[in-house]
């Protein structure tokens, strides 16, 4: 698949956006692209795995044990990157801040590890993915991306490819030029880290309770639950 046929997907499934978003890294953006709309669409998202699979050196294709993604966004074409390379995929998440293997998933020691992530930007959660699939014993060989828009220099201290290379600049809140200061900003993907105020008011929230399900977000969202009971852990 060229670069070309890639962003006709991105078109196709109405997941180029453009406006003024906030990124994972807290960096601002006129351009966000939304791979969750990408993926949407099973063939498609089968397509977009199968030529990042192709991307990969047939030395790394064969020596891969597992593939591994950083949830959210990672999850689905983690998945569907396994089943492109005929191998197992599993997530890591963060309940806590922090990403590790859940849900009963296991790495087996030395495992050799396909880290596969959406996007990557600056690089940080592929990073710290990485560094929670070594902690779970995992041997990190080789990460994929869909998208890369990094500007080409990150260094994620193992090889990287990338399905398309996009150079779409961003901005420290600090410093945004005058047009993308005035069209409302917005957060497309997980409300973590992205606005400084929001991340602390919850924290503060979270703090007044003894725990996340006690927060009343949390308990608003049990009482409002149609049907007898609900999910009792929630
Ligand atoms: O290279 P970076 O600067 O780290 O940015 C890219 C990361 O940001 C997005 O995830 P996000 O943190 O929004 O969470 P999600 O995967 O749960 O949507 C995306 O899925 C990558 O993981
Ligand atoms: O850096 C990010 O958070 C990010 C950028 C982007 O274009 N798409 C995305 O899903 N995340
Ligand atoms: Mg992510």
């Amino acid at each position: 698949m060229t670069e070309d046929e890639v962003l006709a997907e991105f078109r196709a499934a109405d997941a180029l956006l453009e406006g003024h978003f906030i990124l994972s890294s807290g960096l601002r953006s006129p351009r966000y692209l939304q791979c969750a709309r990408l993926l949407m669409d099973p063939a498609r998202a089968e397509r977009i795995a199968v030529a990042l699979a192709d991307r990969l050196p047939q030395a790394t294709r064969d020596a891969i044990d597992i593939v591994v993604s950083p949830a959210m966004g990672g999850v689905i074409i983690g998945h569907e990157m396994g089943r492109a390379l005929g191998k197992p995929a599993v997530f890591v998440e963060r309940p806590e801040g922090s990403f590790e293997l859940r849900r009963g998933f296991r790495i087996d020691p030395g495992a050799k590890v396909l880290m596969v992530e959406d996007v990557v930007t600056t690089g940080l959660s592929s990073r710290e993915a990485i560094r929670a699939i070594g902690e779970a014993g995992g041997e990190v060989i080789a990460a994929a991306s869909i998208v890369d828009r990094s500007g080409g220099g990150v260094d994620l201290g193992v090889p990287y490819t990338s399905l398309i290379r996009i150079d779409v600049p961003t901005y420290e809140a600090d410093s945004l030029p005058p047009e993308l200061e005035a069209i409302p900003r917005s957060s497309p993907g997980a409300a973590r880290r992205r606005d400084g105020r929001a991340a602390l008011q919850f924290a503060q929230a979270g703090r007044q309770h003894r725990s996340r399900r006690d927060h009343p977000e949390r308990a608003r969202r049990r009482s409002s639950r149609p049907g007898p009971g609900g999910d009792p852990r929630r």
